[in-house]
């Protein structure tokens, strides 16, 4: 009875106690954020569209110019980050004081991936949304980013608990939105960019992925799929920055083998943030 007793004591959930780590961690959090000049969050409702893709040459953009530029995979279910980095076999370093995230060889881009923490990469990832969102909080909170120009969050698909722990908590300076030309996709997107206006982020971008295909021989681009909404929806909701990006297979083959930071396009040149 003794002992059932003090099993009961030792389980007794200690509210108090869970508030102030919770506090501690959103201080931290702001603590770190607050060394970054501008953070931006890639967004789509849909899944596969290219999101991480964008991502990827997005901090390519800053990091070629020489901008301490920094990226994190908050991308936990499908995350690819440290994949198409060729990063996916280094190990942050994990000090005292916090994390330091891994480089990139070309452009030394700091990278932040859950992936890193896993037995391997094909490891499964069973966790539900607010243990993910408690995650990407606390990792935020301890990783050692020191100062950087620019931070950008590769969030996962939809509207749901990490989307919203970001927006809310990090307060990106603007999300860029990436969709594709169908129809469908078009309608998800505008899911995530109403979200994003509720909690008064500013959409900065907006990304029509797998646009079109130009023909390497004579520069006929062929719009497969049709013209998506995509523009239309940039000139609705006024959108400065808008880009439709083609199916390049240069691409895919530089992001399958680990080697994104060469490719050789800058599909940013024109962003001015
Ligand atoms: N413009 C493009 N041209 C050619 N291949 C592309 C292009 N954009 C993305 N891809 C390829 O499509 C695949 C999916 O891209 P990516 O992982 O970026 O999508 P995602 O939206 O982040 O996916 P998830 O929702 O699963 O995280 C990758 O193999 C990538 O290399």
């Amino acid at each position: 009875m003794q002992e059932y007793e003090e099993v009961k004591e030792k389980m007794k959930f200690n509210h108090e106690e869970v508030k102030k780590k919770f506090m501690e961690g959103i201080d931290q959090l702001a603590k770190r954020m607050k060394k970054v000049k501008t953070k931006l969050a890639v967004m789509s409702g849909k899944g596969g569209v290219g999101k991480s893709t964008v991502a990827g040459l997005l901090a390519v953009h800053y990091g070629k110019k020489g901008y301490k530029t920094g990226i994190m995979d908050c991308d936990f279910w499908g995350s690819s980050i440290p994949k198409i980095f060729g990063v996916e076999n280094k190990r942050p370093v994990v000090r005292e004081d916090g994390i330091e995230p891994v480089h990139t060889d070309k452009w030394g881009i700091a990278v932040m991936s859950i992936q890193f923490f896993l037995p391997s990469p094909e490891s499964p990832l069973a966790w539900r949304g607010p243990l993910v969102s408690g995650v990407i909080r606390d990792m935020l909170a301890k990783t050692e980013w020191g100062e950087l120009d620019y931070l950008i969050f590769d969030l996962p698909p939809g509207t749901g608990d990490v989307p919203l722990t970001v927006l809310q908590e990090v307060r990106p300076n603007g999300v860029i939105l990436v969709a594709t030309p169908q129809e469908l996709t078009a309608t998800i997107v505008e899911k995530s960019l109403k979200l994003a206006q509720e909690l008064n982020t500013a959409i900065v971008g907006l990304v029509e992925n797998m646009s079109y295909y130009e023909c390497p021989q004579c520069g006929h681009k062929e719009y497969l799929f049709g013209k998506g909404r995509a523009a239309e929806m940039a000139s609705k909701y006024r959108i400065d920055f808008f880009l439709e990006l083609p199916i390049d297979p240069a691409l895919t083959r530089l992001c399958d083998s680990g080697k994104i930071e060469l490719y050789e396009i800058d599909p940013f040149e024109f962003f001015l943030i």
